[in-house]
């Protein structure tokens, strides 16, 4: 199932700045990790915000919901998932 995922981040300045460094090193081999599995499919910044825009190949809601509750910055996040299927005029097809 394809997902598009907005994530917001927003990190309180009371978090050192040491910690927050760990959280965003350790946040960058958690999704590298997954886009090398083949389920994080598609990370992009938003132009001029703390905020990225992905693509998420996944078998389910249940697994999405895992990965992102999995994320070292989800505490520190705003999270949108929005479902994705195949548009009708789309010349590529889509596996099931
Ligand atoms: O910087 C971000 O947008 C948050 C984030 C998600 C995965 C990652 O590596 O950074």
């Amino acid at each position: 199932m394809l997902f598009k995922v907005e994530m917001t981040v927003n990190i309180p300045s009371s978090l050192p700045a040491a910690q927050a460094e760990e959280i965003k090193a350790k946040e960058k081999a958690y999704s590298q990790q997954l886009q090398r599995e083949g389920k994080w499919l598609h990370i992009w910044r938003v132009v001029g915000q703390y905020a990225n825009v992905s693509l998420f190949d996944v078998k389910d809601n249940q697994e999405l919901h895992e990965i992102l509750t999995g994320l070292p910055l989800f505490p520190y996040m705003e999270i949108s998932v929005q479902p994705l299927c195949q548009h009708p005029s789309s010349i590529y097809v889509e596996k099931q």
